[in-house]
């Protein structure tokens, strides 16, 4: 068997190690920080995490961190080690931050590490919500907060993630190369059946179902018929059907017309993005990778890559992870500690301490400090009322 990745333990925030208090809960939380801005980020994440767990009586945190990276990658010619799998089981919650090197090429890279677990771990639901903080702007001009309130789900297992394809005669002039999709009846209907819950959890009640069913004539057309089919179980949820072109679109123009969207893997991968940066930065969103199931850990990870170009300076945004933080803990089933969270990250983008990609001219470090200060504050202002 191939030796544990694992690098250092981290006991639960008491700083001590074992049994927690009566009527406290404990996690634990597999950490795999990976490349580029992924270590800051999530260290970042990992200390407002701490100190929630510390303000509040609630809950205890014990991370154990994995060194699963592109440099893990150059050293060893894997990302993960054989018992990867079994050993993430044994967590309630993965903490990702994420993956991609300048030397390594970004299929092997992806394929590496977060496919590598997100699929075989059967994290089929990837939930992106996205809307305006306060304090913060949306590059669209006439877009204010609460216009940009939208949650995407990705279909995070097959379609044209699926891997099927194949490349044959590499350099000659005949070479060929295929990507297929693939969309099953059991994948498109559990992802269908995820995005009408969410919608009819969401005050709204509205799903977009985004295809590309005038091209796509076969995966697509599938896709709208299974939503067809799921949606006569949801007559309370109000269903809309856009191309993924004209989605983009729809996103710029009509923010305020869209609620929940569900589309495939690689259609909303955009999308995403693209809210993400409606919604003022692709630094601020998140990005659970659900299991619904619950047999198997999910996976919370901020929306952005390694980001190359920033690492090392100490400016990454750290509030995608602060929110993937709080999607956690609204997982784990600490909905107080979750909003209070998310509380304390407003509260200091609203005071003006931001980084540069949300206009400001604050480091990492000192928005993470600012979000400390801020939890400390709203959890002893709750503890007297
Ligand atoms: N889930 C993942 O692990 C994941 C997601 C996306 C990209 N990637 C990988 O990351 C690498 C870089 O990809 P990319 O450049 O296309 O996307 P990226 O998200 O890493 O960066 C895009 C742009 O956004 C900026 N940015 C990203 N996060 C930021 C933050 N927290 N604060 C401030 N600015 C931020 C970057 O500086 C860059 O200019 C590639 O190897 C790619 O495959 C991995
Ligand atoms: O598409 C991917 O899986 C990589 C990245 O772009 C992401 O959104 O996680
Ligand atoms: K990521
Ligand atoms: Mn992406």
């Amino acid at each position: 068997m191939a030796p544990s990745a694992v690098e250092t333990k981290v006991v639960d925030s008491s700083g001590t190690e074992g049994i927690a208090a009566p009527g406290r809960q404990s996690y634990k939380i597999a950490s795999i920080p990976a490349d580029g801005i992924g270590p800051e980020v999530i260290s970042a994440g990992i200390t407002v995490l701490q100190k929630l767990s510390e303000e509040l009586d609630t809950f205890d945190l014990e991370f154990e961190h994995f060194d699963w990276s592109s440099e893990r990658y150059r050293k060893e010619g894997k990302y993960l080690p054989d018992n990867a799998l079994e050993i993430v089981k044994g967590f309630d919650a993965i903490l990702f931050g994420a993956v991609g090197a300048p030397d390594v090429p970004d299929h092997i890279s992806l394929w590496g590490l977060r496919l590598a677990l997100c699929q075989p771990l059967q994290q089929y639901a990837n939930v992106r919500p996205t809307r305006i903080l306060r304090g913060t702007s949306s590059p669209l001009s006439n877009c204010k907060i609460g216009d940009l309130d939208w949650v995407i789900i990705r279909e995070n297992s097959e379609g044209e993630y699926a891997g099927h394809g194949g490349t044959s005669h590499m350099d000659e002039a005949w070479s060929v190369a295929t990507e297929v999709s693939i969309f099953t009846r059991h994948g498109t209907e559990r992802i269908m059946r995820f995005a009408f819950e969410t919608a009819r959890s969401r005050p709204r009640k509205k799903l977009t179902v985004v295809t590309k069913s005038n091209a796509q004539r076969n995966g697509m057309v599938f896709w709208d018929r299974v939503a067809t089919q799921v949606g006569k179980d949801y007559p309370d949820v109000e269903v809309d059907k856009m191309l993924v072109d004209a989605m983009t679109t729809r996103m710029v123009l009509k923010p305020e017309s869209i609620d929940t969207v569900v589309a495939t893997n690689l259609h909303a991968d955009i999308l995403s993005d693209l809210a993400a940066a409606l919604a003022g930065s692709i630094g601020i969103a998140p990005t659970s990778n659900l299991d619904p199931t619950r047999k198997n850990p999910s996976m919370f990870e901020p929306i952005h890559g390694s980001a190359f170009d920033i690492t090392g300076k100490g400016v990454a945004n750290p509030v995608a992870t602060f929110w993937t933080a709080s999607e956690m803990l609204l997982w784990l089933g600490q909905k107080e500690a979750a909003t209070l969270l998310m509380e304390a990250v407003e509260n200091v983008t609203e005071a003006g301490v931001k980084t540069a990609d949300l206009n400001g001219k604050s480091g990492t470090v000192e928005v993470t400090d600012a979000v400390s200060v801020e939890i400390e504050k709203l959890a002893r202002r709750g503890k007297k009322v």
